[in-house]
């Protein structure tokens, strides 16, 4: 019986002013998938979930519902159709929720790009990474009702990812600077994609986008020149934070504190509740992190919270073991 562990870690979405163009992964926390091959089929549906752990019985256990499973049913019809890969088996999943949920930090994106990893791997590589991103990205829209791939391509493929097209989709890959930390922090609450996304207008004055794409193009400008003062000046949101920043207990205050204590910016991760910062060393973004923490308590709503220091990462999706 093959089995395969993938792992794909959390990302952070938007990166201030890239709405569904931009994101980037760091190292960790992440997800796991186990994948266990079986010759026979012991259901109409070729993929079953056996468990999940760690997500206190909220995720779907139906196989089109959960992200993890539901790329891999849109994976195994892909290769059955484009490649010729007739898939006449069984795979059962066990899905290890380490991300918290409705969080910001791309957590239904992991699930589905450990999958997928694992997935390509059991079943010999068939697929690219880069054509394994498409059945991620779909699973967003199981997730939140939009298939946004700003959480999803930098899972699978790691770095930054900017998104200069959906249709047809064309990823550019960004290699990070190699001082920038990254200090993310996931206040204990909830807030879902779908709604932080209902709050978002439909359309924007020319002078707002103007403002937008100007920062858009200097931080991808100050990614590649490694000029941190220039990722620090482009880290402004004028489009998504301002609809957003209310929805999430302590954030103004929050923010302040991350540049009080030496943060080149500060915004929203993904649709929030987190909220990441970037600094220039690492002994900056652990100050940083302390920092915005300490603010999250003293707000209002008095909000404990979980704090990760990282880099970017740089791989992306990964097997983490498979036996035999
Ligand atoms: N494997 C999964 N991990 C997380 N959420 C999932 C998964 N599969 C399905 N979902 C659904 O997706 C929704 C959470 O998505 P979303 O709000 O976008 O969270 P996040 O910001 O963490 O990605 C929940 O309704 C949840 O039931
Ligand atoms: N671009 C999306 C990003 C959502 O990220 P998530 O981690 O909150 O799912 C958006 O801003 O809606």
């Amino acid at each position: 019986m093959k089995t395969v562990t993938g792992f794909a870690s959390a990302t952070v979405g938007n990166v201030a002013c890239g709405f569904d163009v931009l994101g980037f992964a760091i190292t960790e926390p992440g997800d796991e998938v186990i994948l266990t091959l079986h010759d026979e089929r012991s259901s109409d549906c070729p993929v079953s979930i056996t468990s999940i752990i760690g997500d206190g019985g909220a995720l779907p256990l139906d196989p089109k519902k959960n992200t993890s499973s539901f790329v891999v049913l849109k994976f195994l019809e892909y290769i059955r159709t484009t490649k010729g890969i007739a898939f006449d088996g069984h795979i059962d999943l066990v899905l290890k929720k380490n991300l918290p949920l409705s969080s910001g930090m791309g957590s239904s994106a992991a699930s589905a790009a450990a999958a997928l990893i694992a997935a390509n791997e059991l079943l010999g590589s068939p697929c690219s990474k880069m054509e394994l991103v498409h059945f991620a990205i779909e699973g967003e829209r199981v997730a939140c009702g939009s298939a946004h791939a700003d959480n999803a391509a930098p899972a699978m493929l790691g770095n930054f990812i900017l998104i200069r097209s959906y249709h047809p989709l064309d990823l550019i890959t960004i290699k990070p600077p190699a001082n920038l930390f990254c200090s993310l922090v996931h206040p204990h609450t909830e807030l879902k994609t779908s709604f932080a996304r209902s709050v978002l207008p439909k359309s924007i004055p020319l002078s707002t986008a103007t403002q937008q794409w100007g920062n858009v193009g200097a931080l991808v400008a100050g990614l590649l020149m490694e000029d941190y003062d220039l990722i620090g000046r482009a880290l402004v949101d004028v489009v998504a934070e301002p609809k957003r920043a209310p929805l999430i207990p302590g954030f103004v205050e929050v923010k302040q504190a991350a540049l009080d204590a030496g943060a080149l910016g500060c915004s929203i991760a993904g649709s929030g509740p987190s909220v990441f910062a970037f600094s220039s060393s690492r002994q900056t973004a652990e100050t940083v992190g302390a920092a915005m923490q300490q603010a999250f308590l003293h707000s209002k709503a008095s909000l404990a919270s979980d704090m990760w220091v990282s880099p970017i990462c740089s791989e992306g999706a990964r097997i983490v073991s498979k036996t035999p």
